[in-house]
C-alpha cells in the first residue's frame, strides 16, 4: 500500500502569455513561487514528485525545491515534458497525478479526491468546472460554425489522475494533446469528471495572477475565527463491528460511542462549532437526542456545516490529527481527506496522525483520540 502515488508537476513552460522575464513557474505569488505552491499542495498526497524544468533551469529549480522533489529537464511541448517525467517513475507507483505548476493553488483536497476515485476503481479522473460563457465553434474565416450545448461542456483542470498503466499506454499511443486525459480518451478508456475548484485556475495572464493573489490574501473586512476540538473513544469488545474513522471503514475493531465513534469527524465538528461559538458536539448533537444514535461522522459533519453557514461563516480549512497505534493513517490519507472534505462540501481538510510512544490509553491500544483545529471566515 505504501508508495502508491507519484505526481508530475509540469513546470517547463516559458509563460509567454504572462510576459515575465523568468519561466512562469518561478514567478512569485504572494509568499512563494508558483512551482513551490504546486509542490506544497501535492506533497501530502504524493510520495514522489517529479518537476519538469525548462532547459537551463534545472539547477535553479533544484536549489529552490530541495531534495523532497526530483527535477528533470522538460520537453518542448507540455505532453513531451509529461512523457519524459513518466519514464522516470519507478514501478512501485500505481497512480500518477499530472499537474500544472500554472495551477499553483489547486488544493490538497482536490488531489486527494482524485486519488480516492482511482482507489475506488476509476482509471482516469479529471477535475472540471461548468462552462459559464456560451461557446462558439468558429471556422478559419471567423464565422460561427455552430453553438455547442453548453450544459454538456466542462472547463478542465489539473491535477488529473490516472492509473500508471493507463497513462503509459496513452502516452505510448499518441504524441500530443493539450491535456493527458485527451490521450487517455484516444485509447478508449473512460475518463471520470469530478468537481473542480475556482482556486485551481490556470495562471496564464497578468490578470490571472491578480485573481490568484486575491484568493490567497485574506480580505481585511472578513472576520476570521479559529476553533479547537478533541474527541476520544475506547475500542469496543464486539469484534464483528468495524472501525469508522475519518469517514472511512477500517479493518479494525470499532470504537464505542453514542454515534459511530468517529473521533476524527467528531473533533472536527467540535473545532468548527467552537470557532463559530456555537457550543460543542454534546450541546448540538447530544446523547439525549435519539436522532443521533449511531449517526455517522459524515452526517454530523454536514449538519455542523449547515450550522456554521447559518451563523454566517465559511470554512477556510480544518486540520485533524488522529492519535493512536493503529490503524496506519498514512496509507489511506488521501481517502480520508477526500471523505471528510466531501462531508464538508469540498472544504480544505488535512489529516495527520501520531502514536504516543506507548503512553496513555492510546499508547496502550485501548482507544483512539483526535484533535482538530478549524479556521472559518465570515461569508
Ligand atoms: N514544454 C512545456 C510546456 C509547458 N509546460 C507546463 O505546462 C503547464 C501548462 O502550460 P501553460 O500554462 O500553457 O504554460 P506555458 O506554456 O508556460 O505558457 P505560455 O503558453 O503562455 O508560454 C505549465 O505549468 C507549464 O510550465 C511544461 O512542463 N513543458
Ligand atoms: C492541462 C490543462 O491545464 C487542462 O486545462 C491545459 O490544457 C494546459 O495548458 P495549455 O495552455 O493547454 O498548455
Amino acid at each position: 500500500m505504501i508508495n502508491k502515488t507519484a505526481a508530475i508537476i509540469a513546470a517547463a513552460g516559458a509563460g509567454n502569455r504572462l510576459g515575465a522575464e523568468l519561466p512562469k513557474a518561478l514567478v512569485k505569488l504572494v509568499d512563494k513561487t508558483l512551482v513551490e505552491h504546486a509542490v506544497t499542495n501535492l506533497a501530502p498526497i504524493a510520495q514522489l514528485i517529479i518537476v519538469t524544468a525548462p532547459a537551463g533551469f534545472v539547477e535553479e529549480y533544484k536549489k529552490l525545491l530541495g531534495d523532497a522533489v526530483e527535477v528533470i529537464e522538460g520537453g518542448v511541448l507540455r505532453s513531451e515534458s509529461i512523457r519524459i517525467a513518466l519514464s522516470k517513475i519507478p514501478n512501485q507507483y500505481e497512480y500518477v497525478l499530472v499537474h500544472d505548476a500554472a495551477r499553483a493553488l489547486a488544493s490538497t483536497t482536490l488531489a486527494a479526491t482524485v486519488i480516492a476515485q482511482l482507489i475506488n476503481g476509476e482509471q482516469a479522473v479529471i477535475p472540471a468546472l461548468d462552462v459559464i460563457d456560451t461557446i462558439k465553434e468558429v471556422d478559419s474565416k471567423g464565422y460561427v460554425r455552430n453553438t455547442p450545448d453548453r450544459s454538456t461542456l466542462r472547463s478542465v483542470q489539473t491535477p488529473q489522475g490516472f492509473t500508471r498503466s493507463v497513462l503509459e499506454r496513452a502516452h505510448a499511443a499518441s504524441s500530443d494533446a493539450t491535456d493527458d486525459a485527451a490521450l487517455v480518451e484516444a485509447i478508449g478508456v473512460a475518463v471520470k469528471v469530478i468537481a473542480g475548484e475556482e482556486r485551481a485556475l490556470k495562471i496564464t495572464t497578468k490578470s490571472d495572477l491578480a485573481t490568484a493573489t486575491q484568493i490567497l490574501l485574506p480580505t481585511s473586512t472578513k472576520q476570521i475565527r479559529v476553533g479547537i476540538g478533541i474527541d476520544a473513544h475506547a475500542f469496543g469488545s464486539d469484534k464483528s463491528k468495524k472501525l469508522l474513522l475519518a469517514g472511512l471503514i477500517w479493518d479494525e475493531v470499532a470504537l464505542e460511542g453514542h454515534s459511530d465513534g468517529d473521533v476524527a469527524a467528531h473533533a472536527i465538528c467540535d473545532a468548527l462549532l467552537s470557532a463559530a461559538n456555537l457550543g460543542d458536539l454534546g450541546e448540538n448533537f447530544g446523547v439525549a437526542d435519539e436522532k443521533y444514535a449511531g449517526a455517522s461522522g459524515s452526517k454530523l459533519l454536514s449538519e455542523t456545516l449547515t450550522k456554521i453557514k447559518a451563523a454566517g461563516f465559511e470554512i477556510e480549512n480544518v486540520a485533524v490529527q488522529i492519535v493512536g497505534n493503529k490503524p496506519k493513517i498514512s496509507v489511506r490519507r488521501a481517502e480520508a481527506i477526500a471523505a471528510l472534505s466531501k462531508a464538508l462540501a469540498g472544504a480544505r481538510v488535512s489529516v495527520s496522525a501520531t502514536s504516543t510512544d506507548g503512553l496513555g490509553f492510546t499508547g496502550e491500544g485501548k482507544g483512539l483520540s483526535a484533535i482538530a483545529t478549524a479556521l472559518i471566515v465570515s461569508a
